[in-house]
């Protein structure tokens, strides 16, 4: 099965279980990103602005290949893609090629709660995947870019499962559209938190990842090379981190989602 979603086709775009299935997919997409940074040490100094010296920029390298990656991929319309989110929105360019026609399936907005990922992910998930209690004390110089380039394809994935909780909140809207309005005219946040939330499915959510942690985790024949990332964390991390920015994103979405209709 092709679990790629269409976002040139409104309705495919807009069914939950397709939607489902694309979030299912970016957990591959996370998790084996996960093991590449879990094989460098955490190597701090890349997170921090003038850690390593770049000639010309005060970001730290993380931020200035997240900056510069974003810079090149814009050309090729990556950010014209109702699915992607710029860190550096500044750093955007006109696209080399010609632009794409999408159908209108979100509704306008300005959530990006893209900040909040990288914060986290240096602060939190950075460290739990790659303790510094290890036999290098968690560093390495010569494996600066190689962690920095993990951590850009890392937080990019992050990004989009993340901001996929746009397309679950308006196929939620469009089932529910009464509800809906009600909780948004009376600015119900935590109503709206509650309207969106299916505690069965975040269950089989946390299952299902720490099942593929496990899993990808551990090569088929090599003892040695077990356990490549500690599930705990990983499960902790879409418990703790994921899950919940994802409902922010749906619930900022929702806030927005009356602005210029009938019912504002
Ligand atoms: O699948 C959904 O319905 C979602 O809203 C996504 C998600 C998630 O982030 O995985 C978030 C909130 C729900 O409680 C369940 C799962």
């Amino acid at each position: 099965m092709d679990a790629a979603i269409d976002l040139t086709d409104r309705s495919k775009a807009l069914d939950l279980s397709n939607i489902r299935a694309q979030l299912i997919r970016l957990e591959d997409t996370i998790t084996f990103h996960l093991i590449e940074r879990a094989q460098f040490p955490h190597n701090k100094t890349i997170y921090v602005p003038g850690g390593v010296p770049i000639p010309g920029s005060d970001l730290s390298l993380m931020d200035y290949l997240l900056q510069e990656q974003e810079r090149i991929q814009s050309r090729v319309r990556r950010y014209e893609s109702p699915d992607e989110h710029p860190f550096f929105p500044q750093a955007l360019e006109t696209p080399i090629l010609e632009p794409l026609q999408y159908p209108q399936i979100l509704w306008a907005n300005d959530v990006n709660e893209n900040e909040t990922i990288k914060k986290r992910y240096i602060e939190e998930i950075i460290p739990a995947v790659c303790p510094t209690n290890r036999v290098d004390r968690g560093a390495s110089q010569e494996n600066y870019g190689s962690s920095a380039s993990a951590d850009v394809n890392l937080l990019q994935a992050l990004s989009r499962r993340i901001h996929f909780g746009k397309f679950v909140a308006e196929s939620k809207f469009q089932q529910e559209t009464d509800k809906f309005v009600q909780l948004i005219k009376a600015g119900d946040r935590q109503g709206i938190d509650e309207a969106i939330t299916n505690m069965k499915v975040e269950q089989l959510v946390l299952k299902r990842i720490e099942t593929k942690a496990q899993t990808y985790g551990s090569d088929p024949v090599l003892e040695e090379y077990r356990n490549k990332i500690d599930s705990e964390a990983v499960v902790n991390m879409y418990k703790n981190i994921i899950i919940p920015i994802t409902k922010v994103v749906e619930v900022e979405y929702l806030m927005q989602r009356l602005k210029g209709t009938q019912w504002e």
